[in-house]
């Protein structure tokens, strides 16, 4: 994706700026939207995009993905911020296209219904401070920005319009070199009911 700045309609957008609001589901803020990567419960992809800044420091990554809140997951992370991986701005859009698809996965009924109420129109997250992951608001009532995380949300809906079972089994292992949560290899992520038994079972001992 080119990360390049674009402009849209306010009035025509299923825009997302608070979590309890129209579309607020899709902000990797909003509360339960769980995901499990290994055999490890995540509490939102938020705390899984923050981790993988650390995969050389699972102990920093345990203690963002002990944080109850998305927000305060980031909050955790940014303590730390010094020592995110080097390669962090070449990989950071392949670790939220990831995230997006593992909460897609595992959470589909849902994720579909957030579609549905988007259907044919721009996703964009809006955000005063972040041009980059949202857009902003701008006095002639459009918004301004690159809407990384809107697009990435757009790709995945386009992506399942073409083949509705996309991530139906489970999701492909990472791009991005270095996947690594709690020192364990992120590979291919089965769909909560496609858990080999043995999975399910060492998923309830954690
Ligand atoms: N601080 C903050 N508050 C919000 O309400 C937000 N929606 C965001 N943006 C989200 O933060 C994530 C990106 O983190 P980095 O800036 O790359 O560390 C991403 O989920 C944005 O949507 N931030």
């Amino acid at each position: 994706m080119s990360v390049s700045t674009r402009e849209y309609r306010a009035s025509e957008v299923a825009g997302f700026r608070r979590t309890n609001e129209a579309h607020g589901g899709f902000s990797n803020m909003a509360g339960g939207w769980p995901i499990v990567v290994e055999g490890i419960p995540v509490r939102s992809t938020e705390a899984y995009y923050q981790a993988m800044r650390f995969p050389h420091l699972p102990e920093i990554q345990e203690k963002i993905l002990a944080e109850t809140s998305p927000m305060i997951a980031k909050r955790k992370a940014y303590e730390f911020l010094d020592r995110s991986r080097k390669d962090w701005h070449d990989v950071n859009v392949a670790v939220m296209r990831h995230a997006l698809r593992l909460k897609l996965s595992q959470n589909r009924a849902r994720f579909l219904e957030l579609f549905e109420g988007a259907a044919g129109r721009p996703i964009v997250e809006i955000s005063t401070r972040d041009p980059f992951w949202g857009a902003k608001p701008q006095s002639d009532g459009t918004l301004v920005g690159c809407n990384v995380l809107g697009r990435l949300l757009m790709e995945l809906r386009a992506t399942l319009e073409a083949d509705p079972e996309a991530w139906r089994d489970g999701v492909e292992a990472p791009t991005f070199p270095n996947a690594t949560l709690l020192g364990r290899a992120v590979g291919f992520t089965p769909a909560p009911d496609r858990v080999p038994e043995t999975h399910a079972q060492h998923q309830m001992d954690i």
